[in-house]
């Protein structure tokens, strides 16, 4: 399913803005089956209700290893192909990081670091859900890009929640862009840190993403992210 992407198009976007939509990345069985797992225990390591900790309202609960089989297709595939991206950026904001085309290497980066934990999630919002802007960062070991892909379908199957990018460039107010996306898509976007070339030389933008209030019905998120957590 992933080589049928234009990758050509997502880095490009991904270069230029720090975000790209592709899709539908999974089929109408898997999207329900996943978004089905969220009321089952044995899948999971921990469940986070947002309101408790001042995240937003609505819940998550991120996976246990091993991954339901749908994500541990997509995980290591997704890393193979933003790795590149990784890399360029990281050489562009002239930091000594770089990343192993592989996903397992990448991993045991992380578990050295004592990040073990796996941070795939699954995200549930009801009415009057949503979820405040963040970075999904859980020590020092951080992969730039993480993918969430949304398992409900606009205007059917909820309204509102809509996704949110925010991009705060140096000196300057925080910019907002609401990223559309259809069933299925998939929202590919910087962590935290990417590259802008300027006029005068690379400067550093900081994201931050998060979810408008959901205005009506259920809506189900899988979020991918390639770091582990500590
Ligand atoms: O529900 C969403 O669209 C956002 C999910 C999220 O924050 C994530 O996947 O890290
Ligand atoms: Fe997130």
């Amino acid at each position: 399913m992933l080589e049928m992407l234009d990758w050509t198009r997502i880095e490009a976007e991904l270069e230029s803005v720090g975000h790209a939509v592709a899709g539908p990345l999974l089929d109408a069985e898997t999207r329900s089956a996943l978004a089905g797992l969220y009321e089952q225990e044995a899948p999971f390591r921990s469940r986070v209700v947002m309101e408790r900790h001042g995240f937003g309202k609505g819940e998550y609960k991120y996976f246990t290893y091993p991954l339901p089989e749908p994500v541990t297709a997509l995980r290591a595939p997704l890393y193979r192909r933003l790795a590149p991206v990784a890399n360029r950026w990281a050489s562009a904001m002239r930091l000594d990081t770089r990343y192993p085309a592989d996903h397992a290497e990448f991993l045991e980066r992380c578990h050295a670091a004592g990040q073990a934990r796996p941070t795939p999630l699954l995200l549930k919002y009801g009415p009057g859900d949503y979820n405040c802007l963040h970075q999904d960062l859980y020590g020092e070991t951080v992969f730039p890009l993480q993918v969430a892909i949304l398992l409900s379908a606009p205007g059917q199957d909820f309204t509102g929640g809509e996704f949110v990018l925010t991009e705060q460039r140096p000196r300057m107010q925080s910019r907002a862009t609401v990223v559309p996306l259809g069933l299925g898509d998939a929202v590919i976007f910087a962590v935290d840190q990417r590259p802008v070339q300027g006029t005068r030389g690379t400067y550093r933008v900081r994201h931050r993403h998060g979810v408008s209030p959901v205005r009506s019905g259920a809506r189900h998120t899988l979020g991918i992210i390639f770091h582990d957590a500590a």
